[in-house]
């Protein structure tokens, strides 16, 4: 994306503003050769409306062939309030254990055969800290939407999108807070395992930095901004990017949510294209998934992020679409039909 002389988010509001719509005819197509597939009609339950799906934002047959999984991995200023058990030299020893292989994304990938690229967004700049000043200004804040958008240029056919980044259950509530209002503690939980001490750290720093920016925050690219981190931006700009070419998305945990619903409420159509694929057993994202109407397709009591819930969905996608495609019709396999 070339970006205009204009203020640095006028782009993102133009591109929000006209999303392309689903492929309606090869969504049909879908559906009429499902009918022929050798099954009683509906027996594959949601795997059909997957096929489906990935043929209405790809506007071609259901196929997954380059799926990715893309870490995006930031650093919060926040941290210094003690919202994480963690210290946040974690962030980067993570990016270089996903590098080594170490991490349960790999594992999954591995086992789901899934590409996976890490970007590491600044880690030794933390973002402000949300309490006392916005996160990003406008320029960072367009820039690392637009470095999300060309991480995944070209590189997929099934995004799933994933986070490293000490601090950012934190990041997440804040912007769901922001959002959405209610209390700070609606939208708090403990993370990687704060204690009780910990959650209370954590509503306090959300209910703070919400009271703070609160004037900013009808318009949701300004929480973005104000109470969001380079890994939040990257990641709205990344699932933006899979929207205008046609990939299909698999969003993660509470954090990466969080990101999306950003797009969401700047423009209720614009996570069409995406599927969340797991609900954390962090307690605000499962909220938050209410409140965006979607129906996560697992439910492991996983919380971790890197992309893992969104990873392992991967293999449901992946099948529902090779079921499609691959799977003989009744006159193919001389099988009799409902009727004889
Ligand atoms: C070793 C380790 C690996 C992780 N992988 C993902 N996260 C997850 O935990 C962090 C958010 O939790 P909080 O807000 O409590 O800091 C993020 O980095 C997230 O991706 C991890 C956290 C740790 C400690
Ligand atoms: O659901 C998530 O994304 C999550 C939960 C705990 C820690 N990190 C991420």
């Amino acid at each position: 994306m070339v970006l205009s002389s204009g203020l640095p988010f006028d782009d993102f509001r133009a591109l929000l503003a006209n999303l392309p719509g689903p492929d309606d005819g090869a969504a049909e197509a879908v559906r009429a050769r499902e009918a022929t597939l050798t099954k009683p009609a509906g027996s594959l339950g949601r795997l059909e409306a997957i096929a489906e799906w990935l043929a209405a934002w790809t506007g071609r047959p259901p196929a997954v062939t380059r799926p990715l999984v893309a870490v995006f991995a930031g650093n919060h200023g926040v941290t210094n309030k003690g919202v994480s058990p963690f210290p946040a030299s974690v962030t980067a020893q993570m990016v270089e254990n996903f590098a080594a292989g170490g991490a349960a994304i790999n594992q999954i990938c591995i086992a789901h055969d899934l590409g996976l690229k890490v970007f590491d967004m600044a880690l030794d700049m933390p973002t402000g800290d949300i309490t006392e000043e916005a996160a990003l200004d406008e320029r960072s804040c367009a820039a690392t939407m637009a470095f999300g958008m060309e991480a995944i240029a070209g590189g997929t056919d099934l995004l799933c999108i994933g986070e490293m980044g000490i601090g950012n259950t934190t990041i997440a509530a804040a912007i769901c807070h922001g959002l959405y209002g209610g209390e700070a503690a609606d939208w708090v939980g403990p993370g990687t395992g704060a204690d009780e001490a910990g959650v209370a750290r954590k509503t306090d720093a959300v209910a703070r930095a919400v009271a703070l920016h609160g004037a900013h925050l009808k318009d949701p690219l300004e929480v973005l901004r104000r109470l969001g981190g380079r890994e939040i931006a990257a990641m709205a700009g990344a699932i933006l990017a899979a929207r205008v070419e046609r990939i299909p998305v698999i969003i993660d945990g509470y954090v990466s949510t969080s990101a999306a619903a950003v797009l969401h409420a700047a423009n209720p159509a614009a996570l069409d294209h995406c599927l969340i694929g797991h609900v954390s057993a962090e307690p605000g994202h499962r909220r938050l998934v209410e409140r965006l109407g979607m129906e996560p397709l697992l439910d492991l009591g996983m919380r971790l992020g890197e992309g893992t819930g969104a990873a392992l969905a991967a293999g449901i996608v992946k099948a529902a679409a090779q079921c499609h495609s691959g799977m003989a019709t009744f006159e193919q396999a001389g099988i009799s039909g409902k009727d004889g």
